[in-house]
């Protein structure tokens, strides 16, 4: 793993993405933590080619992604190894604030948890990225689906800057281009493979918060 989750030095190619996603699930549908991690790394590389306007958005991701990194990294990092086994962990020794903000505000069950509500968002994105026309604009796909998922966690504040973002959003074309994967048919035939996979993990996840009672981390 890079040490920088920031790090630019490499061209952004979302077949790293769709390879992270592919390996998240392990034979019996644990999510590797090592790797979703990855997944967000390449998605977050991606924004930072949008420039400074998404820097906002960009910030708040690495922040996340680097949490979960140290947790993965540090000494208790053997629990952190699947979504599942931190989320045993970190319930049975009370290291989750579940009803109000209190003692651990970097817990990884609730950094992971705001990662997993955005993940809803790129699914329903990339579904719209694949199925529009030519002539169809990012910023009212990206509005849509954020509208349809992550907005409604977010307070006013928030969900204005994003919707001020989002105008600046280029074109699908552009989109394509920096995704580094080929031909328009190539990109939509990637997404198809990639769409599934995502959809995957964010089920899991989803049945796991909810079996355990902790979609509402504050
Ligand atoms: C062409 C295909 C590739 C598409 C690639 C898309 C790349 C997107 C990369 C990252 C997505 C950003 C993920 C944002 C995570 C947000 C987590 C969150 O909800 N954080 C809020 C709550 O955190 P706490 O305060 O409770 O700790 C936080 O308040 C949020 C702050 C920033 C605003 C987040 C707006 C998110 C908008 C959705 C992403 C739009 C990206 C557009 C780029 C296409």
């Amino acid at each position: 793993m890079a040490d920088s989750v920031t790090s630019d030095d490499q061209k952004f190619c979302f077949k790293e993405v769709l390879d992270a996603f592919r390996l998240c699930l392990s034979e019996n549908k644990e999510v590797y933590m090592e790797h979703y991690v990855a997944g967000w790394r390449g998605l977050v590389k991606f924004l930072n080619t949008l420039g400074s306007v998404f820097g906002f958005i960009s910030k708040d991701a690495v922040g996340k992604v680097q949490i979960l990194v140290s947790l993965l990294k540090g000494e208790d990092g053997s629990h952190y190894s699947t979504i599942q086994s931190m989320v045993k962990y970190e319930l049975e020794n009370q290291l989750v604030d579940l009803t109000k903000a209190g003692a651990h505000p970097t817990s990884g069950c609730r950094t992971l948890l705001r990662l997993h509500r955005a993940l809803r968002w790129l699914e329903l994105f990339l579904d719209s990225l694949r199925t529009c026309s030519e002539d169809s604009k990012t910023s009212v796909l990206c509005a849509d689906a954020y509208n349809k998922s992550l907005s409604k966690f977010h307070p006013w504040v928030v969900r204005k800057a994003a919707g001020m973002a989002f105008c600046l959003l280029p074109g699908r074309q552009a989109f394509f281009d920096v995704m580094n994967v080929g031909t328009t048919e190539q990109v939509v035939a990637m997404l198809g493979e990639a769409i599934p996979l995502i959809s995957e993990v964010y089920q899991i996840t989803e049945d796991l918060y909810a079996q355990h009672n902790i979609l509402d981390i504050p």
